[in-house]
C-alpha cells in the first residue's frame, strides 16, 4: 500500500482521473441544458439518492439549523470566520490608485469587484462548513454582491451556520457536475453567475473545466493532496499523521513524501499503520493510499526539484533548515513550514485558504484569494502639459505602423488651441 512512486507516472495518473469522467460529466451538463430544474431533481435523485423537494434552502432553514447545532461549534466557526477575514482582507486591493508618473500624465488601476459569483461547497462524503466559509468570505471581502452557493443534500446545518456567520443567503441543495452546470447555464431556479469557485471531487472538478465558456473558474481545485519535503530530522508519526489527514478526504486523493533520509520511509508506513487502526474512514484511506507513496531523493535540491515537479496543492516541510527550503520552492497551492504547522491548521482556522490547485497546476494557479473576486481596469489621464510630452512618441509609433488614424487622434488634440 505505503510504497516508491514513479513521480511521472504519479502525475500522470492524478490528470487522467480527470479525464476518466468527462464522458458522463458532459451527459448531466447536456441534461441540465436541456431540461434546467427537472435535470437537477434527475440527477440528484440518481446520484445522490435523494428526493428533493425544492432546491432553495428558506430563510426558516438557515434560521433553524442553529437548533441542531451545538454552541462550542459555532464559536469555533466564527473565530475561523474571523481569521479567514483577518487574512483576506490584507489583501485586498484599494478600489482606485492614481500616480502622476510625468507632469501631466496620470496612470493607475481601478479594481471591481464581479457582480454574481458561484461558489461550490462540497457534501458528498464530508460535510464542508469550512469551505462555506472559504468560498464566501474572500467574495464578500472583495465587496461581490450576490454570492450563490450550491452545495449537495442533505445539506448539513453547520454549513447553513457557516454561510449566515459569513453573510450568505442564497444556498441551492443541489451538488456535483448538475450543480457546477446550474451555475454556469442557468436554470428556473438558479441565475447563472460570471464566476465559480470551489473544490469537489472528480465529477465537479470536470464540470469545471467543461463549462469555462459559459462561467469563468478559480481553477481545478480536485481532490486533495499532500507532498511532504522531509530528512532525517523529520518525526514519522507528524508526517502519517498529515498523510492520513488528507487521505481520509477522498479515495482519489492522493499523498507524496519526498525525502533525503532512506530509512524514513518504513518509519512512516509503520506509523501510518498504526495511526490508521482504528481511523473511523479507513476504507476511502486504504483506497488513498492506493494513489500514495515516497520517493527517495540523493540530496535535498533533488528532492525539492521533485517536489516542484509534483506542485502539490498542501505542501508539508519536515526538514531542518525549513525556511530555507521554503524560499528554494516554486510550485505549491499551500505550504506548511515546520514540524507543528499540521495542513489541517490551514484547512480549517489559520485564515489561509483551503481551495487550492490538485493535479499539478500549482505551477501556473494560485489558490483562492480576493483577487479572483475582482477585476481590474487600468486607467490613464493626460492633460495638456501630458499631451505635448507624450504626443510625439505616440504619433511616431502609430505612423510607424501605418495605423494613420492613431496618430490623428494625438495631432488633433495637440492642434486645438485652448
Ligand atoms: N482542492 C481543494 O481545494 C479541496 C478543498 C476541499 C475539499 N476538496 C476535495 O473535495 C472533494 C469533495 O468530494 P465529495 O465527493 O465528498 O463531495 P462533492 O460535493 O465534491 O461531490 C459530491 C457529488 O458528486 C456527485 N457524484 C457522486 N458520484 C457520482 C457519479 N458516479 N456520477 C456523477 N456524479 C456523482 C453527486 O452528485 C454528489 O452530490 C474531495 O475530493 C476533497 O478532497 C478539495
Ligand atoms: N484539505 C482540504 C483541501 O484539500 C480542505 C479541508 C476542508 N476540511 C478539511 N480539510
Ligand atoms: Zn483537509
Amino acid at each position: 500500500m505505503w510504497k516508491a512512486l514513479d513521480i511521472e507516472e504519479w502525475q500522470e495518473r492524478r490528470r487522467s482521473d480527470l479525464a476518466g469522467v468527462g464522458a458522463a460529466v458532459a451527459a448531466i451538463v447536456e441534461g441540465v441544458r436541456k431540461d434546467g430544474d427537472e435535470a437537477l431533481y434527475r440527477f440528484t435523485k440518481e446520484f445522490d439518492r435523494i428526493v428533493l423537494e425544492d432546491l432553495a434552502v428558506t430563510p426558516e432553514e438557515f434560521e433553524g439549523a442553529y437548533e441542531e447545532v451545538e454552541d462550542s461549534l459555532i464559536e469555533s466557526l466564527a473565530e475561523a470566520e474571523a481569521h479567514i477575514r483577518r487574512f483576506h482582507e490584507l489583501q485586498r486591493n484599494r478600489s482606485l490608485w492614481l500616480e502622476e508618473v510625468e507632469p501631466g500624465v496620470i496612470v493607475g488601476v481601478k479594481t471591481t469587484p464581479l457582480d454574481r459569483i458561484g461558489a461550490y461547497v462540497p457534501g458528498g462524503r464530508a460535510a464542508y462548513p469550512s469551505t462555506a466559509l472559504m468560498t464566501t468570505v474572500p467574495a464578500q471581502v472583495a465587496g461581490v454582491p450576490e454570492i450563490c452557493v450550491c452545495t449537495p443534500p442533505p445539506v448539513h446545518p453547520l454549513t447553513l451556520v457557516a454561510l449566515d456567520i459569513a453573510g450568505v443567503d442564497e444556498c441551492y441543495r443541489v451538488g456535483g457536475a448538475q450543480a457546477i452546470a446550474a451555475m454556469a447555464l442557468g436554470t428556473e431556479s438558479i441565475d447563472p453567475v460570471q464566476k465559480i469557485v470551489g473544490p469537489g471531487n472528480v465529477y465537479v472538478t470536470a464540470a469545471k473545466m467543461m463549462l469555462r465558456e459559459h462561467a469563468e473558474i478559480d481553477f481545478p481545485a480536485g481532490p486533495s493532496e499532500i507532498g511532504i519535503l522531509a530528512d532525517s530530522t523529520a518525526d514519522p508519526a507528524f508526517v502519517a499523521a498529515d498523510v492520513l489527514a488528507q487521505a481520509e478526504h477522498d479515495p482519489h486523493a492522493g499523498c507524496v513524501l519526498i525525502t533525503t533520509d532512506a530509512a524514513l520511509p518504513a518509519k512512516v508506513g509503520a506509523e501510518i499503520k498504526r495511526q490508521m487502526k482504528n481511523a473511523p474512514r479507513r476504507s476511502i484511506i486504504e483506497a488513498a493510499l492506493g494513489n500514495s507513496g515516497y520517493v527517495v531523493a540523493a540530496d535535498l535540491d533533488e528532492a525539492i526539484a521533485a517536489m516542484d515537479y509534483v506542485a502539490p496543492e498542501h505542501l508539508s516541510i519536515q526538514v531542518a533548515d525549513p525556511l530555507s527550503t521554503l524560499n528554494a520552492v516554486h510550485n505549491a497551492g499551500s505550504i506548511f513550514v515546520g514540524p507543528y504547522t499540521a495542513v489541517a491548521f490551514g484547512d480549517y482556522a489559520s485564515g489561509t485558504n483551503h481551495v487550492l490547485p490538485t493535479a499539478g497546476f500549482a505551477r501556473v494557479f494560485s489558490g483562492l484569494d480576493v483577487h479572483h473576486f475582482c477585476k481590474t481596469s487600468s486607467v490613464q489621464m493626460i492633460d495638456r502639459e501630458g499631451l505635448e510630452w507624450l504626443g510625439g512618441v505616440v504619433e511616431t509609433l502609430a505612423t510607424a505602423e501605418g495605423l494613420h488614424a492613431h496618430a490623428e487622434s494625438v495631432r488633433i488634440r495637440r492642434r486645438k488651441k485652448d
